[in-house]
C-alpha cells in the first residue's frame, strides 16, 4: 500500500477532518477509497449507497463490506427507494436521492467532505450529453471540481485521471471490485457514448480528454462571468427583478439575470422554450392590468404588482 500514498491528487480537501469518501465498490471508487485511506489512515469512513434498484444491489454491499475490511475502514451503508417524480427520470431521481443520502450520511458521521470517484472519461461523457441535448455553458461546463450541496461539499479528486489509470491502479495490487452491469446497457445515452461515439472521436481527435476538459473550462470561466454580470444587473433591478426596469435590459441581458434569480431562489432552470414565453410576456406588460403566467420547471413565474415572483407548486 506504501505505493498509494501522495500518488494522487487529493489536495482539494481539508482533511484534518473526517473524509467521506462516496464508495459504490466500483473500480473508480475502489480507487478513490485506497488512495484516501492511504493518505489519511484513520480519518476516512466509506459511505455506500444501496439503491434497491439493481438485483444486484446486496451484491455491491457485500463487496463493499470486504474492501473496508480489507482497508481497515469504517463502512456505512444506507437503504434508499428513489420515487422519480413527472417528468423526471428514474436515473435522476436516483442521483438526486443518492446525493442527499451522501450528505445526511456525511453529516450524521461527521466528515468535512465527501469525495466522489469521478474522472476524466465521466467528465468527458457528461460533455457530450450536454451537448447532444443543446445545452447552454452551464451544461458544456460539465462537472466541477468541487460543489456544496445540503450543506456538505463534495470533492471530485480523479477529474484529471482517465478510468484506465483508475482500474490499472487497482488491478495492480489485486484488489476486488464489482461491474456494474448497468453500464454497459445500451439504452442509456452515456453508455452509447462510451461504447461508440468515443472510439470515434478520439480517432479522430487523439488527445481528446485533455482538450474537452479545456473547453469545458473555457464554458465554465465564460459562465462565471455571466454570472457576475447577471449580479450586477439584479442587484439594480431587485431581487425579485421589477418589470419596468427589465425591460430596459437587452433580450439576453433579460434571460441572463432572470436565469441566475430563478436558479438562486427556487433552484429551477428555465427551458429555452419557457424564456423565450417569459421574455415575451414581460415585453408585452406595459399595463397596470398585464398579467404574467407562464411554467418554469415544477412552478409558474407569475406577476405580482410591479415584480416578478416564483410560486412553487402547493
Ligand atoms: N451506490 C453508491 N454509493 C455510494 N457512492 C456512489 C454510488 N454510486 C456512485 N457513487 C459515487 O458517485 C461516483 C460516480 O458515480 P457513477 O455512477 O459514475 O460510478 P459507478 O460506475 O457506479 O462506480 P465507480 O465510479 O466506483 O466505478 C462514484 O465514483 C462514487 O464515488
Amino acid at each position: 500500500m506504501a505505493q498509494w500514498s501522495q500518488r494522487w491528487p487529493l489536495d482539494l480537501v481539508d482533511a484534518r477532518v473526517r473524509v467521506g469518501v462516496a464508495f459504490s465498490a466500483g473500480a473508480d471508487s475502489t480507487a478513490l477509497l485506497m488512495a484516501a485511506a492511504s493518505r489519511w489512515p484513520g480519518r476516512v469512513v466509506a459511505l455506500h449507497v444501496h439503491h434497491g434498484l439493481q438485483a444486484a444491489a446486496d451484491h455491491f454491499v457485500a463487496q463493499a463490506q470486504s474492501t473496508c475490511d480489507g482497508l481497515g475502514v469504517e463502512l456505512k451503508v444506507v437503504r434508499i427507494k428513489a420515487d422519480h417524480s413527472k417528468g423526471e427520470s428514474p436515473e435522476d431521481a436516483a442521483r438526486r436521492a443518492r446525493y442527499l443520502a451522501l450528505a445526511e450520511m456525511a453529516l450524521e458521521v461527521k466528515a468535512g467532505c465527501v469525495l466522489l470517484g469521478q474522472h476524466a472519461d465521466d467528465q468527458v461523457e457528461t460533455f457530450f450529453i450536454a451537448l447532444g441535448r443543446g445545452a447552454g455553458l452551464p451544461g458544456l461546463s460539465a462537472m466541477g471540481a468541487g460543489f456544496t450541496r445540503h450543506g456538505v461539499f463534495f470533492g471530485r479528486p480523479f477529474l484529471g485521471l482517465s478510468t484506465q489509470t483508475l482500474r490499472d491502479s487497482v488491478a495492480s495490487v489485486g484488489q476486488a471490485f464489482v461491474e456494474d452491469p448497468s453500464n454497459t446497457d445500451q439504452r442509456f445515452t452515456r453508455n452509447r457514448i462510451r461504447a461508440r461515439l468515443l472510439p470515434a472521436w478520439a480517432d479522430t481527435f487523439p488527445g481528446f480528454r485533455e482538450a474537452i476538459a479545456r473547453t469545458a473550462r473555457h464554458a465554465a470561466q465564460a459562465q462565471s462571468l455571466l454570472g457576475d454580470l447577471a449580479d450586477i444587473d439584479l442587484d439594480a433591478i431587485g431581487r425579485p427583478p421589477r418589470i419596468a426596469q427589465l425591460q430596459t435590459l437587452p433580450p439576453e441581458r433579460q434571460s441572463n439575470a432572470l436565469r441566475r434569480w430563478l436558479k438562486n431562489t427556487a433552484h429551477v432552470v428555465a427551458s429555452d422554450a419557457q424564456m423565450q414565453e417569459l421574455l415575451s410576456q414581460i415585453d408585452a406588460c406595459r399595463t397596470r392590468g398585464h398579467h404574467i403566467h407562464i411554467k418554469v420547471a415544477h412552478g409558474h413565474v407569475e406577476r405580482e404588482g410591479a415584480h416578478l415572483a416564483f410560486r412553487p407548486p402547493l
